[in-house]
């Protein structure tokens, strides 16, 4: 099955959000992995808003060397690629209105991109207010979308999707303090039938439960596992219990 059929295939998918930054030790590197093995981690979701391509290309081929877990690019920037990963999102950053973000990158890498053997997914990312600046916003130089204003986000959704876009990824940024309102999810499900992908601030286990139960179709987690590695554990427990439960 390719990475968008997966994607596309259930909700409350769980990804996890690797950023190499903060994955220089081999050793933390591979008890992330073994952790993410327990909790039924569905993908590695790797990049970073400053990353470099030697850093990106180091972690995936730890990643690819020591899991079966599919691995896939979340970019920064043009230079986050690695031909080792399974799928890319091409990421088309369209709540900002900065060109650079919505088709510089995308020429700079065009020819590469083309020639590798990766699985591109295209995919409309729309920034929501979290409450907070988050690096994502500042390096793209672009101005998330109030939370509040669910209209906007979800005409953003529905403009993506008609311009051919097949994955949506609503993102409040990493480490927000808000994260982004499920009814958004529960709205834009309504109105189109390509999968859906929220990250940014989720740290519990009931915010988990609560993208699901919308049909978010996978949820990234990044800085509550880079602050607490054992909060795979509880996924863990709560993997074991829902799957017990069908
Ligand atoms: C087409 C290609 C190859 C790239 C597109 C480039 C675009 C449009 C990127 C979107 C904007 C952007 C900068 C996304 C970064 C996404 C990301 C991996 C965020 C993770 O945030 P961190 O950088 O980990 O934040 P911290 O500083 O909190 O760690
Ligand atoms: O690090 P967190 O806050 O989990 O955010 C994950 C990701 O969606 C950020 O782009
Ligand atoms: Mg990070």
């Amino acid at each position: 099955m390719n990475i968008l059929d997966k994607i596309q295939s259930k909700s409350g998918q769980l990804a996890l959000l690797i950023d190499p930054e903060k994955t220089k030790n081999e050793e933390h590197l591979l008890e992330l992995i073994q952790k993410a093995e327990f909790a039924l981690i569905d993908f590695f979701f790797v990049g970073g808003s400053t990353v470099t391509r030697k850093e990106v290309e180091s972690v995936v081929s730890k990643l690819k060397k020591n899991s079966e877990i599919p691995i896939v690019l979340f970019p920064g920037s043009s230079n986050q690629l690695s031909e080792q990963a399974d799928a890319l999102l091409f990421l088309n950053l369209i709540s900002g209105r900065n060109p650079d973000f919505l088709i510089g990158h995308h020429v700079s890498c065009a020819e590469e991109v083309l020639e590798m053997n990766l699985e591109v997914i295209p995919t409309s990312y729309i920034l929501i207010d979290g409450g907070k600046m988050t690096s994502v916003a500042y390096v793209s130089q672009t101005t998330p979308i109030p939370r509040e204003n669910n209209s906007i986000s979800l005409k953003t959704g529905i403009a993506g999707y008609l311009m051919g876009q097949k994955l949506t990824y609503f993102d409040a940024g990493s480490g927000a303090v808000q994260s982004v309102p499920p009814q958004l999810i529960q709205e834009l499900k309504k109105k189109i039938d390509t999968p859906i992908i929220v990250g940014g601030g989720i740290r519990s286990i009931e915010q988990i439960e609560a993208y699901k139960n919308v049909g978010a179709n996978v949820i990234v987690i990044g800085n509550k596992i880079e602050e607490n590695i054992d909060f795979l554990l509880d996924i863990e427990t709560y993997q074991k219990s829902s799957f017990r439960a069908r």
